[in-house]
């Protein structure tokens, strides 16, 4: 069966390699792409002018609408699919809590699945971390995530991610830490968090814990973006045709 679907962002690093990865997909097909900045064809697929998304999405009624743009425009987009009756797939990251609950607030009326990472690897990276903090209890604890020079958020919505795993399985640490200066020795309750932007990385992950005489080091790489792409669209696959909620990427993927 095919997956119709619709991708915001279309010019910019995620939209460009989502449509290219659907076209290259016989599972897929883009039905609708649009743009801040229309005209011309990315893989041979039009793109049209976002402004017009809520009449677009009614005249092409895709299966899933897939969002890699900006928090802003991301709960616009989102809001337009909830009035459409469309899945959406999030993948744009920097939200505020205000705008993650506008995100909740469509998930009232349609099927919303938002993730940090789209990359399997990542869904590994992140059970190991968990598994690693619980082994080495009071071990020191350090997030480090490298990104291209053009990514805006900062940290990385995947480094906030694992950071939340990390606490959710370690009481002690409570004070995220965010790069040092100065006279700055470690406390107790604290997680180094460290983002670098270089050159055009598609982001490394990596933790850090080190106790007395025992360091363990858990990196992820993602070797190209279509990692995230191929991801995206393995959930607009299982999203489409789901009841109304919230999903998380790890369902995908059971
Ligand atoms: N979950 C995951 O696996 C991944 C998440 N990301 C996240 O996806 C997002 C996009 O990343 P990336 O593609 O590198 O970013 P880019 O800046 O390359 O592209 C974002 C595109 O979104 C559109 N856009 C941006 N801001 C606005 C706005 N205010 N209003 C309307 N449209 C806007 C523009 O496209 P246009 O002009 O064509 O409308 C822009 O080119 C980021 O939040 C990033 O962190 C990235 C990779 C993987
Ligand atoms: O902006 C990016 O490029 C990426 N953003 C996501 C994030 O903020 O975690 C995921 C990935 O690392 C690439």
């Amino acid at each position: 069966m095919t997956t119709r679907i619709a991708v915001t962002g279309a010019t910019g690093r995620m939209g460009r390699e989502v449509i290219e990865a659907a076209g290259e997909d016989d599972r897929f097909e883009v039905a609708v792409a649009v743009s801040r900045s229309p005209g011309g064809a990315i893989a041979g697929v039009e793109v049209r002018d976002a402004a017009d998304l809520p009449a677009l999405l009614a005249d092409h009624d895709p299966d899933a609408l897939v969002d890699f743009t900006g928090p802003e425009s991301s709960v616009e987009r989102v809001a337009a699919c909830a009035e459409a009756g469309v899945p959406a797939v999030v993948g744009t990251t920097g939200f505020t809590e205000e705008q993650l609950a506008a995100l909740s607030e469509a998930a009232a009326d349609v099927p919303v699945l938002r993730a940090s990472n789209f990359s399997r690897g990542i869904a590994a990276l992140r059970r190991a971390v968990r598994e690693a903090v619980v082994a080495l209890p009071g071990y020191d604890v350090e997030v480090t995530e490298t990104h291209h020079d053009g990514k805006r958020d900062a940290p990385s919505g995947t480094a906030l991610t694992i950071l939340d795993d990390i606490e959710a399985e370690r009481d002690d640490l409570e004070e995220r830490t965010y790069g040092r200066e100065g006279d700055a020795p470690r406390s107790p309750g604290e997680v180094g968090v460290h983002a670098r932007r270089a050159g055009d990385v598609a982001g490394e992950h990596e933790v850090l814990l080190a106790g007395e005489d025992n360091v363990l080091e858990l990196t992820h790489r993602a070797g190209s973006r279509r990692v995230f792409a191929a991801g995206a669209l393995d959930a607009a696959a299982w999203l489409a045709g789901r009841e109304p909620g919230r999903y998380d990427f790890t369902e995908v993927l059971e």
